[in-house]
């Protein structure tokens, strides 16, 4: 959400932001409502001021005087009181709207349609040369008996899966790293819950807009979060922080639930696109200043790619374009590693920075040196998503006889070994 009254001084960039980004948003409409809203306030306001000069009059009238004063005083509460749903009214209207309102794309960012517009940044890591007919990651996981696709389904349907044996252990270990990794960069460890009010993904700024995408428990009150960063940044919603709290920046492991509504017949095999996968997210609450918040843009970038070297995976970094950056972000990289049985990068890290855009809906606000209110700048990146991650570290570290070769930054996670599975 943006500032009515940047809106109002800036009514061009916004219009132009709402038209690269393909926002559905009319400023227009929404600068008379706020005009209307305006008048309608100063009216009231007026009121009030006459109902109250009329009420000290009453105590000096004389005995003739006084009942007409109090039947005007009666009048105008009652003309104020019928305003009332109008006011209201108004203000949701004018809400709803601003709620809808893009961020201002940083001036780096490329104007484009979707992710086919996306800039590629620069490729890091070697791709992989196989002396063999290398298997995908469906075959590596049955063949080591490390998964059973069809017999998870029965129980939960299409885009479930279910790891079995060192599987699973490699599942939990590249967690362990991805947390252990971001503790020793000073990233406070968090493991948090994926159930959420639903008020927490209008404050993400998920809501409104991606309804389609979230499960909502019936009869209860709560949704499961996509991702760790809806609920964590609601953990201060409505809070005033001190400056000398901020930066915060935190890895949060927890649940992920999608409905992929939109996704139907993509990435259906294996663990590319499941309905709950899990994942560890960096989060940052910065102070007010674009340039702090375009270091830690770095710095949660370099942290994903920290991880991925120390995985020994090739990837490369994509800035995304307008079009494809969604309503809340100033900035927005994904990272993209090597999938070798599409041939293709496959999305595996989301970096973005938001400004002031989800703070300002989500009341997250810190004193500044000048002892003013204002509100903080946010920031997310995914430091490892299991099991998509999974998918690229069998299919490139995979050898010949199926087995897996593991990175040494996993060892300590699995006893130690430097091969999973059976030949
Ligand atoms: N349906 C899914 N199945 C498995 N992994 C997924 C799924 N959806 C997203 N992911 C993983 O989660 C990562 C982050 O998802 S994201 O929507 O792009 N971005 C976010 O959620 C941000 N909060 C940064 O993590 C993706 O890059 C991908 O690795």
């Amino acid at each position: 959400m943006l500032d009515l009254k940047f809106i109002r001084e800036n009514a061009g960039a916004v219009k132009h932001a709402v038209d690269v980004k393909g926002v559905n948003l009319d400023i227009d409409e929404l600068l008379r409502l706020d005009r209307e809203l305006v008048d309608l306030k100063q009216r009231v306001e007026a009121m009030q001021a006459e109902r109250n000069a009329n009420a000290k009059l009453v105590p000096r009238a004389t005995p003739e005087e006084r009942p007409t004063l109090i039947q005007r005083g009666k009048d105008l509460a009652e003309e104020i009181k019928a305003l009332d749903p109008a006011l209201r009214a108004h203000e949701d209207n004018l809400r709803q709207l601003l709620l809808r309102v893009p961020n201002i794309p940083h001036a780096s960012v490329p104007v484009g349609k979707d992710d086919n517009d996306n800039v590629e940044l620069r490729r890091e890591g070697q791709l992989p040369a196989f002396e063999f007919t290398p298997r995908d990651q469906v075959d590596l996981l049955e063949g080591q008996g490390w998964s059973d696709f069809e017999r998870v389904a029965r129980v939960s349907g299409s885009r479930s899966y279910l790891l079995k044996g060192e599987g699973a252990l490699l599942e939990m270990a590249v967690q362990m790293f991805a947390m252990s990794f971001l503790a020793g960069r000073g990233f406070t460890p968090l493991s948090t819950t994926a159930l959420v009010r639903p008020e927490t993904l209008v404050n993400s700024g998920h809501f409104p807009g991606d309804e389609e995408s979230v499960y909502k428990l019936e009869g209860d009150e709560l949704m499961l979060a996509g991702t760790a960063e809806v609920p964590v940044n609601s953990l201060y919603a409505g809070e005033q922080l001190n400056a000398e709290e901020l930066p915060m920046a935190f890895s949060a492991i927890s649940g992920a639930f999608r409905r992929e509504a939109g996704s139907a017949g993509r990435d259906v095999r294996g663990l590319i696109r499941v309905h709950e996968f899990r994942k560890v997210e960096q989060y940052v609450i910065c102070r007010a200043d674009e340039q702090e918040g375009l270091k830690w843009f770095e710095t949660l970038l370099g942290n994903a790619e920290a991880i991925l070297q120390a995985l020994e995976l090739p990837y490369r970094v994509v800035q995304n374009c307008t079009g494809d950056m969604g309503a809340g972000k100033v900035l927005m990289y994904d990272i993209e590693t090597w999938v070798p049985s599409e041939q293709k990068y496959r999305e595996t890290h989301s970096c973005s920075y938001l400004g002031d855009w989800q703070a300002r809906r989500t009341g997250l606000r810190y004193r500044d040196e000048t002892g003013k209110l204002v509100y903080a700048h946010t920031l997310n990146n995914t430091g490892i998503a299991t099991p998509r991650i999974l998918v690229p570290l069998l299919e490139n570290h995979q050898r010949a006889d199926g087995t897996i070769h593991v990175p040494g930054a996993l060892r300590p996670y699995l006893g130690g070994k430097a091969v999973l599975g059976q030949p």
